[in-house]
């Protein structure tokens, strides 16, 4: 492994987690993982609070203090201002080491967004006082709901600039509104303050004070997960990157299991199946020798090109886990406050699928109804123009373009399509309803 600290290119590339060669240190794994991050509308202060919470934890040493620029850095964000790529960020509390995913706000970036909760344990909701419920609140709140993140803290942010009824309005409107969508709205945690003034150290009161109250609200109102580690591992890919004279080396979150270096592995989707060994683990800039479920990583692996790999993928344990391309789901498809289509929609249509971290052309059908109306439940069958690794009970995300047209989560998985029923598909309307109908 320690060659691994040769290249320079694949440390400058994946430096969220992997290691720049000076800084090596071997992991201490002291205290309990956690995954958070933050969520909510665009400019409601998700950069300035993550960015505040490391600056307040490092003057204990529990994290090292990034700048708001330092978050939100890829030069295309700071050009327009907005959060596009998903940033995690280390740190720790007294009880607890986090890896924290800063998430876009703007209603484009939503895919990221939703490959950034997929990652999450809990959640910072992020609601500026001066605005209120605004539709990205619901649109984040929903999805991280159809995600399955059931554990959310509510930070009501910049109340430097709003008064304290203001404050209390937005409080009743929030717990409302989470109530609506299934979570227990009565007893969600809030904390109020202002991000700007503990990232600039002003106003204590409403500045660092509130952030500590954030992260003891953080610390016991989210559960540590209970980690999947005695199943066979599992980790979607979200990145591979080539080291020369070295190998390939892919990163994610370990999912469930434990990896350990020296163990065989195999990758699974996009239609291929590939063997190999994993020779090397790392995680927040530390060497591993193995590796536990919830943990973000990079792992080495031998004899495979950077090509042969793609995010969306899966690393498992060899032999246990299948592609599939036939599967039925329950979604919810978004109405247009949501963000959603404006308009219902029938069967035969193609969309893009997300889930981890993967997406995949989709020819979607509807059972029982005719048609979809935007705001309601619907039945699909979702034909992936790829197989893919999938489980029931995974959440997904169907998009359109730049719309989201739902969430939903898989039900039933079918036998893979057969050549003809795939031929069918693929030739036009006509041929998928025979496909259809065949299928019955
Ligand atoms: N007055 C005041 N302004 C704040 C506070 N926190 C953040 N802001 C300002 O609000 C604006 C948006 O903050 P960001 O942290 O970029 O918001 P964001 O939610 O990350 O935005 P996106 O990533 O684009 O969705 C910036 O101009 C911040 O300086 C606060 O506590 N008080
Ligand atoms: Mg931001």
């Amino acid at each position: 492994m320690a060659a691994l600290a040769t290249s320079r290119i694949f440390f400058s590339r994946a430096r969220n987690v992997l290691a720049a060669p000076t800084e090596k240190k071997v992991f201490q794994r002291d205290k309990p993982h956690c995954n958070i991050g933050t969520i909510g509308h665009v400019d409601h202060g998700k950069t300035t609070l993550t960015a505040a919470i490391t600056t307040v934890l490092s003057e204990k040493a529990m994290a090292k203090a990034k700048r708001y620029d330092e978050i939100d850095n890829a030069p295309e964000e700071r050009a327009r201002g907005i959060t596009i790529n998903v940033a995690h960020v280390e740190y720790m509390t007294e009880n607890r080491h986090y890896g924290h995913t800063d998430c876009p706000g703007h209603a484009d970036y939503i895919k990221n967004m939703i490959t950034g909760t997929a990652q999450m344990d809990g959640a910072i909701l992020v609601v500026a006082a001066t605005d209120g419920a605004m539709p990205q609140t619901r649109e984040h709140l929903l999805l991280a709901k159809q995600i399955g993140v059931e554990h959310i803290v509510v930070f009501i942010n910049k109340v430097d600039a709003a008064d304290q009824e203001m404050v209390e309005l937005v409080e009743m409107e929030i717990r409302e509104l989470m109530s609506q969508i299934g979570y227990d709205g009565d007893n969600v945690p809030f904390i109020s303050g202002s991000a700007l003034c503990a990232l600039e150290g002003r106003s204590p009161e409403i500045g660092v004070q509130a952030i500590h109250k954030l992260m003891a609200a953080v610390d016991s109102y989210i559960p540590t997960p209970a980690r999947e580690l005695d199943k066979p591992f599992l980790m979607p890919i979200e990145n591979v990157y080539s080291i020369p004279g070295r190998g390939t080396v892919v990163t994610g979150r370990l999912e469930r299991g434990v990896i350990k270096k020296g163990m065989d592995c195999e990758f699974v989707g996009y239609s291929k199946n590939i063997k190999t060994t994993i020779t090397g683990i790392e995680m927040f800039h530390q060497i591993l020798e193995e590796s536990h479920a919830g943990d973000q990583l990079g792992a080495l692996v031998r004899g495979v090109k950077r090509d042969d790999i793609r995010r969306g993928m899966v690393m498992a344990k060899p032999g246990t886990m299948k592609a599939y391309d036939d599967i039925e789901a329950q979604v919810y498809i978004l109405n247009k406050d949501e963000g959603g289509r404006s308009k219902p929609f029938t069967s035969f249509i193609q969309m893009q699928m997300f889930s981890k971290t993967w997406d995949c052309a989709t020819q979607v059908s509807l059972i029982e109804k005719e048609m979809a109306m935007p705001g309601e439940d619907a039945k699909l069958r979702l034909c992936l123009l790829k197989p893919m690794v999938v489980e029931q009970g995974q959440r997904f995300t169907l998009r359109d373009g730049t719309l989201t047209l739902g969430t939903g989560v898989i039900t039933k998985i079918n036998p893979r399509l057969k050549e003809d029923e795939r031929m069918l598909l693929s030739e036009g309307k006509k041929g998928r309803e025979k496909a259809a109908a065949v299928k019955k």
